[in-house]
């Protein structure tokens, strides 16, 4: 296999450099995308701009469009925000932690003929600078920022990039499809997109 010689980015430009150079290939290497993005070093000034929060939710902030390979976000937790539990269609999902705690909560699919709540499997607490890697054969999850005090700002690069995903009840199972939007694109804030309704978060 062809492989990439593994430098410790300096910067989030550096890391976004890096990242277009590993995905030139058509085949992902997850354990050499993930270390590539855990060795950066968060550095607050060299992210700040796409750090945009929401009070009431969530936010997903886009910083690179990879080439039409991958999608690389900046996703802002305020003080108890959190997903719903949720697939990533088909995608690699990698999220690494720039600042602050984020819990990951692990679920199996839902059998779609046993009409039954979900049970978790197992969970995490992902510290600053630290990668998680899940994609849809390791299951679902949640993620949640718990703290009531910290904001959080993760990391995520999602491959082959991906505008709907799934979202389930834990208590019965049901899910529904939703639509994903961004906060802000490239530092700027999106127009705004009239109905709000069908978020992830
Ligand atoms: N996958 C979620 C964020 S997370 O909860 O992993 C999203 O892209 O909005
Ligand atoms: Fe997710």
């Amino acid at each position: 296999m062809e492989h990439t010689e593994l430098i410790k980015p300096e910067t989030l430009q550096d890391l976004i450099q890096a990242l277009h150079e590993i995905f030139e290939s058509d085949r992902v290497n997850v354990e050499e995308v993930q270390s590539i993005m855990e060795s950066y070093e968060s550095k607050p000034h060299e992210w700040m701009k796409y750090a945009r929060f929401d009070q009431y939710r969530y936010t997903r902030n886009l910083v690179d469009e990879g080439n039409g390979k991958f999608n690389l976000m900046i996703l802002c937790w305020g003080e108890g925000h959190g997903s719903s539990i949720h697939d990533h269609t088909d995608s690699h999902c990698f999220m690494k932690l720039l600042q602050g705690q984020l819990k990951e909560t692990l679920f199996d699919w839902p059998d779609r003929k046993l009409q039954g709540g979900m049970q978790q499997k197992s969970q995490r607490v992902l510290l600053e600078n630290q990668c998680a890697y899940i994609n849809d054969s390791l299951g679902l999850h949640r993620v949640e920022n718990v703290s009531h005090t910290e904001t959080a700002v993760s990391l995520h690069l999602y491959s082959p990039p991906f505008q709907t995903c799934q979202t389930f009840d834990q208590r019965t199972g049901h899910r529904n499809t939703v639509k994903m939007t961004f906060w802000s694109k490239f530092g700027e804030r999106t127009a705004y997109a009239g109905s709000v309704s069908q978020e992830n978060n």
